[in-house]
């Protein structure tokens, strides 16, 4: 179906925001964009510019906090272009922290106030509305992430329609879920038909659309993004403090000198050094997936749940219900391992990661972690959050790398998706829904112009003025492939 025709581009007023993201590996900054015009019907936010800070996060500074604010100029300057001048006061400036700087807070939070002051003041520097720098908390990153994924075109590209059925709006409509890898933490976040939020309250974010409550199942899960999973896998290995270890996680012929102090140096691990250890030791990998996937397995926590049923390390969670986007890392992993093919079996998943993992070093000769990695986001999913594959509708793209939780922040902040909303009945009388089953995508897309009514329930962002006055409109649109 034609998308309905707004005016030309050209002549259209465009409003802007930018989000920093800080994540624990490095930052990023966002640039969306969407029609100024009132009584705009059609509005879509869009990202249209994205630019990678060089160097690493923003916590890799607390040693000279200036150079964190430094790190950004390049970016900030390419963003003082992108936005048209005469836009530029009124464009709202956000950055947001993630799981790098919530360590280095637990760690020393001096160091981490001196980075955000260095950030403050660079980013005060330029002419846009700066809005404020702070720490997201994961319940806020599981649940922006999951506005986002909600709110992008082409959800559902590994999901074919196999069945139609009618919902009334009292069924509501069937949300996406959305997983995120980073390197310092991994949130799940879903709607579940068997969740009322009384379980584990604090994993529980309730929206209301259109007139429907939905329990919005959210968790992050501290130390268990990739980067510092490696830490724990290495901890795991070197625990009476050898001279070298044969790690199976990396390919045959790989070897590397590590640092004791450098690889304990974590929240994750601190505590855990062993006592006398030297100052290095040597990995050499033997590229066994098998014996990886042990090693992986044991960082994980089954044997206490107090609740009904829990994913791991205690931590409760609900029925699985998808379909579900990954993004982040669970994107960059699985592209490069040539594995975002969720249809093909499980064994088959493994053979091919097990036939990367025993590729000699000398045949793969860079990024010597994704033997790992792949490993680990195979276990996360299926051991950790208990999918299965390849029934379970998994899919790794959202619209290129870029989605995460930057658009549904700043969607939220600025109170806005539309802030023209057209006075439109909330529900069609009919709504389509997908079977999430995995496949390719065929035929032709149908048009759900929908409005999704955000009201922010509990009292999740209470403690900031912004968050207390959340109403979020958003409209799903061509949210359904057929
Ligand atoms: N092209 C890219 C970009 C990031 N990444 C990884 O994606 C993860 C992004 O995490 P992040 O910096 O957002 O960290 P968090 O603060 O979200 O935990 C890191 O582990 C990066 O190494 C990647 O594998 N390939
Ligand atoms: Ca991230």
């Amino acid at each position: 179906m034609a998308k309905p025709q707004g005016p030309h581009p050209g002549l259209m007023l465009q409003n802007y925001g930018i989000v920093l993201d800080a994540g624990s590996s490095h930052t990023a900054l966002y640039i969306y964009a969407w029609p100024a015009e009132k009584d705009n019907n059609t509005g879509r936010v869009e990202q249209t510019h994205s630019c990678k800070v060089k160097g690493k996060g923003i916590s890799s500074y607390a040693s000279q906090p200036w150079k964190a604010g430094e790190s950004l100029t390049l970016c900030m300057q390419e963003a003082e272009q992108k936005v048209p001048n005469k836009r530029h006061h009124e464009t709202p400036l956000y950055l947001g922290a993630t799981a790098g700087m919530r360590l280095l807070n637990m760690e020393n939070s001096s160091a981490s106030d001196k980075v955000f002051q260095a950030v403050e003041k660079a980013l005060q520097k330029f002419p846009f509305s700066y809005q404020g720098a702070r720490i997201l908390s994961g319940q806020e990153e599981g649940a922006f992430g999951w506005v986002t994924v909600n709110y992008l075109d082409d959800l559902c590209s590994c999901c074919v329609l196999t069945s139609m059925r009618f919902l009334s709006p009292s069924q509501g409509l069937e949300t996406t879920g959305a997983l995120d890898l980073g390197g310092a933490s991994t949130q799940i976040s879903f709607v579940s038909d068997n969740y009322d939020g009384s379980e584990s309250p604090s994993n529980s974010v309730t929206f209301r659309l259109y007139g429907n409550d939905y329990n919005l199942y959210t968790h992050s899960f501290l130390c268990y993004g990739k980067d510092q999973v490696l830490r724990l896998a290495l901890a795991q290995q070197t625990q009476s403090g050898p001279r070298t270890i044969l790690d199976p996680c990396f390919h045959p012929g790989y070897t590397e000198i590590k640092n004791y102090s450098v690889l304990y140096d974590s929240p994750c691990v601190s505590g855990r050094k062993p006592q006398g250890a030297p100052e290095n030791f040597t990995l050499r990998g033997n590229g066994s997936f098998g014996q990886c996937q042990e090693i992986v397995k044991s960082v994980f926590n089954f044997t206490s749940c107090k609740y009904s049923q829990c994913s791991f390390n205690g931590v409760f969670q609900p029925l699985l219900q998808g379909p579900f986007g990954a993004f982040s890392a669970y994107y960059f992993v699985m592209n490069f391992l040539n594995l975002t093919d969720t249809s093909i079996p499980l064994d088959t998943v493994k053979d091919k990661l097990a036939r990367y993992c025993a590729t000699p070093w000398d045949e793969v000769s860079y990024l010597a972690e994704y033997c790992f990695s792949g490993t680990y986001i195979l276990t996360l999913l299926t051991e950790g959050y208990n999918f299965t594959f390849p029934s379970s509708c998994v899919y790794f793209q959202i619209k290129g790398s870029d989605a995460g939780w930057t658009l549904g922040y700043m969607l939220n902040l600025t109170n806005m998706i539309p802030a023209e909303a057209p006075d439109k009945p909330p529900l069609p009388h009919y709504v389509w829904a997908v079977l999430p089953i995995c496949g390719k995508v065929k035929g032709q897309r149908m048009l759900l112009n929908t409005v999704l009514q955000i009201t922010w329930i509990q009292g999740l962002f209470r403690r900031t003025k912004a968050f207390s006055q959340w109403r979020v409109h958003l409209w799903l649109k061509d949210i359904l492939s057929i």
